[in-house]
Formats: structure tokens, sequence, C-alpha cells
């Protein structure tokens, strides 16, 4: 193969610098979810090619590791000027392979050189440090230790379906800056996309063997790659259940994992309401509910709930319904199994008591907007991560009973507290046992450099430029003893 696919749009690996075909002869062909139409093909993987590909990496990362850092840097800042002349072409990819609307596409695509421009910055501005034995009781000023940071080896990238592009970015750029060498398993449906990214770093420059890819079901080929004696560390970002199981096979393999969330918004009484119902729509509704930091329910009292259910309503019943290229907010699910369990919640929680708002639609995968009142505990959508554009209202007695609920989750990712009172704010932030709490805010993860974290089911590390070429990378000491 030339470059990164043939004109019948059959895609390769980057396998050791070349795009590369399996020998399997098996590939996976990937339709659109807007309309069904064909995005490509890519190749499905066999495991002597992952035992090539881990072989060329070692290669490739001794290479890679020498070069120095302000070389790294400039070759970073190359595939971000590389992707953002192809933001049209990779952004309309990106919209028919996943069906996210083309003004978030476009947003990805640009998302994700401004992140591999900041990671280049974070890499040339990292400095080890040096220590003196005289701080500890006994020690010495003669005894010295100088302390850098070292690459760990080679990275496996495991990424979701839902910013194939920024979410592998955020794994591959940190590990590269690090000295590491790359392994990229994207999401089957998405793979296509982050194909795109890939070939922009290979033509920035980057030595064959620095980073490559595996394409394939992660059903089939996760397992022998995950538990590769030739990976140093794994970063994956997915569902929980996918993040648990890697954990428990990955022996000794270092992780970093972020995983689903159920964000609550607690929504207190003297909150600015007409802003919170701006903000948490956007928040629970954009790329149709599909984001690890959607908010996913909304805690709040009687007090003031009517009052923001119809403002809810009334933005919802703007929000626009249909193909991701008329710029349609809710655009159509992933597969038919998301749109599936939508159905499912709505429909359950509607058996139990809620009662529907608004939405509660489907047509195929495509799920309206739904807003649901008066979820209970005992409802399926008061826990689980839908996934999908469905919104669930739980009515709480008082803040205490609000919090008590938001960390009844076996979820820890971000929650949002809406309020004027600062104070108040602040108290409830420190009782939230999630990575992130923001104060009248969505709970998002952006801007890429902040601490991005998961606790509880939601994850394991740290994610952000800096905590993510940290997590990457490990101390070497030497320790330097003068002689009188
Ligand atoms: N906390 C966070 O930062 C984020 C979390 N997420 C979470 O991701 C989920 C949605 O993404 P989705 O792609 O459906 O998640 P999945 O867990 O289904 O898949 C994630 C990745 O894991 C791969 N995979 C599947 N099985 C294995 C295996 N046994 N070994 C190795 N890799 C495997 C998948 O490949 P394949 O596609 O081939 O199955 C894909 O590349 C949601 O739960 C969401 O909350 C999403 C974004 C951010
Ligand atoms: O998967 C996700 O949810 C993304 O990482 C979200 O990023 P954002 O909250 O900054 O849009």
């Amino acid at each position: 193969m030339t470059g990164l696919c043939n004109e019948n749009l059959i895609y390769g690996n980057l396998i050791n610098g070349q795009w590369t075909e399996s020998a399997s002869g098996d590939v996976i062909t990937i339709t659109s979810p807007a309309d069904g139409s064909f995005v490509g093909k890519i190749q499905a993987i066999n495991k002597e090619e992952v035992n090539d590909i881990i072989r060329c990496s070692k290669a490739g990362q001794s290479l890679w590791s020498v070069v120095p850092i302000y070389e790294k840097a400039a070759l970073l800042y190359k595939a971000a000027a590389l992707l953002e002349e192809r933001t049209e072409e990779i952004s309309d990819i990106l919209m028919m392979e996943i069906a996210k609307d083309k003004k978030s596409s476009v947003s990805e695509v640009k998302r994700t050189a401004d992140f591999l421009r900041f990671t280049a910055d974070a890499g040339k501005s990292l400095e080890g440090i040096a220590v003196s034995g005289e701080n500890f009781p006994g020690g010495s000023r003669n005894k010295m230790s100088y302390v850098k940071r070292i690459p760990l080896g080679t990275v496996l990238a495991i990424s979701p379906f839902n910013y194939p592009i920024n979410l592998s970015a955020s794994k591959i750029a940190p590990a590269l800056i690090g000295g590491n060498a790359v392994i990229l398993k994207p999401a089957t449906q998405g793979a296509v996309s982050a194909l795109h990214l890939v070939k922009a770093l290979q033509d920035a420059g980057l030595p064959a063997g620095a980073l490559q890819t595996v394409t394939g079901r992660g059903s089939e080929i996760g397992d022998y790659i995950v538990t590769h004696e030739g990976i140093d560390f794994i970063n994956f970002t997915g569902s929980t259940e996918v993040g648990r199981h890697i954990s428990q096979i990955s022996c000794m393999t270092p992780l970093l994992l972020e995983l689903g969330g159920k964000d609550a918004a607690l929504v207190l009484e003297d909150a600015d309401l007409e802003y919170a119902a701006d903000n948490i729509v956007e928040g629970a509704f954009s790329y149709s509910g599909q984001r690890c930091t959607a908010v996913k329910r909304i805690i709040t009292t009687d007090k003031v709930a009517d009052q923001l259910v119809t403002m809810l309503k009334s933005r919802i019943e703007k929000l626009t319904v249909g193909d991701p290229r008329n710029f349609a907010v809710i655009t159509p699910l992933i597969d038919q199994k998301a749109a599936d369990f939508a159905v499912f919640l709505t429909q359950d929680a509607i058996a139990k008591g809620a009662e529907l708002i608004i939405g509660s639609k489907r047509e195929g995968n495509l799920v309206y907007p739904t807003l649901l009142d008066k979820v209970t505990v005992d409802m399926e959508i008061a826990w689980k991560e839908p996934f999908s554009p469905i919104l669930p209202i739980i009515r709480v007695n008082n803040m205490e009973e609000a919090v008590e609920i938001a960390n009844r989750s076996e979820y820890g990712l971000q929650s949002s507290v809406f309020t004027k009172d600062i104070n108040q704010a602040f108290r409830i932030a420190e009782k939230l046992e999630v990575g992130t709490v923001q104060i009248n805010n969505k709970t998002e993860r952006g801007p890429d450099h902040f601490p991005f974290l998961g606790v509880k089911a939601s994850g394991m590390g740290t994610q952000g430029v800096r905590y993510s070429i940290e997590a990457m990378t490990r101390p070497k000491a030497v320790t330097i003893n003068i002689t009188e």
C-alpha cells in the first residue's frame, strides 16, 4: 500500500513506517450510523502481526527516545499544522463515521491540533530535579540525586468511538513527547478517523516504529495485545465494563483508565435557573449525550424543579434533530444497540412512574432528546449511563440528600453545582466523590491541560497534558557521591 488507504477506501495499518494490509485478508466494513453509507474498510489484524508490531515498537522506541525533545516538539507542531490543513477532509470523515455534527467534528480536529501544540510546549518545559542528601536526617550534602523523567517503553493506547481523533491524540502525543513508542488500537467505529490522525503524524516525520496501529475488534484481538509482555503501559478510554476486564487480565502492566460516568448537576434553590438550564441542556445533549462528561442526571428540590423543567423543556424543543450534515445537534446514535438501550431506560422509568416531559421518540438509531421528571432511585435511569440524549431529574428534599444520591452512584467522574452562594458551592464540592466539581458550569473535560480523572468506577490515574506526560514517563535517579 502506498498511502493509508487504496482507491477502494481499504485502509491499512501503519506498521514499521508502512501502511500495510493484513496477511489474513480479513477486513471490517465501516458504514455510517447516519445513513448506512460506506465509510471504508479496515484491517482485522491477527496475532502474528501483533507480535511483529510489538517487535518493531522496540526498535522504533530506541530510535525515537534519543531524538532531542525540541525536535520531537517540532514534529508535533508540524503534525498539528497538517491536521489543520486537512480539517475539511477529516471532519467530513469523522462526521460520517460516528455521526457527529459537522460543527463538533470541525471543533474536534482543531482542538486536537491545539492539543498537539500544547503537548509539544509542555514537553519542552519539562525539567528534572536535583535533591541534596542533607535534607534527610543523617544525610550529607556530599550525596546528590539528580532525577529526570524517562520513557516507559511501548504504550498501548486504546481509544473509544466518541472522540476518535481527540482521545487518540490525547494519549499518543504525551506518550511520544515522553520518548515512548505508541501502538494505537482505535475503536472499530472511529478507526478510519483515527488513522487520518496517525497519517498526519507520520507525514510530519515520525520515524518507523515510533507510532503504529492495530485495527480489529477489541473482543477478538484486545485480550491478546493487552496481555502481551511487550506492552509497558496501557492507556485506555472506554466503558467501565471493558476497563475492568483489562485491569483484571493485564497483570503487572501499569494502567491509566478513563471510564464511564453518571455526572450529576446539583441545582440549588438560589441558582440562576435560566443560566443553569442553558448550561445543562448543552452539557446533556451535545453529540446526543455520547460523552463521558455529559450531564447524566439533575438533582434538585421541589422548590425550583417545576420552573427548571419548564426552562429545560423550552430549550430541548429547540434542539435540531436529524442528519449530522445538516448541523443537527441530536444525530443518530452509534448503533441500534445503543438506541435499544435508550428506549429500555426510558420505558423502565415511565413504567415505574417517571413523568415524560418531552421525547421518547425513536426512528431507527435516532433517539429524540428526552427529559424525564420525578425519577426515583428504583429506576435504572437513576444509575445507568445512557450514552444517549436522555436526561433524568431526581427531586430531593434538600442538598444533603442531593449529595448523598450523587455519591451513591458507582461512578465518580464529575459533578456540577449551580448556585450563587460560593461558600455553599465549596462546601458541597468538598463532599462530592468525583474527580472534578464544576461550579456554575456543565461537566466537561476541556480545557485539555486541566487534570482529568475519574474516581470509583470512572477510572484510575490522571490525564491532562502535563499529567499524561508524567503518567507515561517515570523518574530515573542517578546519585552522585562526592568524596572529600
Ligand atoms: N472517562 C473518560 O474520559 C471517557 C470515557 N468514555 C466511556 O467510553 C464508553 C463509550 O466508548 P466505547 O467505544 O463504546 O467503549 P468500549 O469500552 O466498548 O470500547 C473502548 C475501546 O476498547 C476496545 N476494546 C473492547 N474490548 C477490548 C478488549 N478486550 N481489550 C482491549 N480493548 C478492547 C474497543 O475496541 P472495539 O471498538 O473494536 O470494540 C475500543 O477501542 C462510555 O462508557 C464512556 O463513558 C468515553 C470517553 C471519555
Ligand atoms: O468523551 C468525552 O466525554 C470527551 O472527552 C469530552 O470532552 P469535553 O467534555 O471537553 O467535550
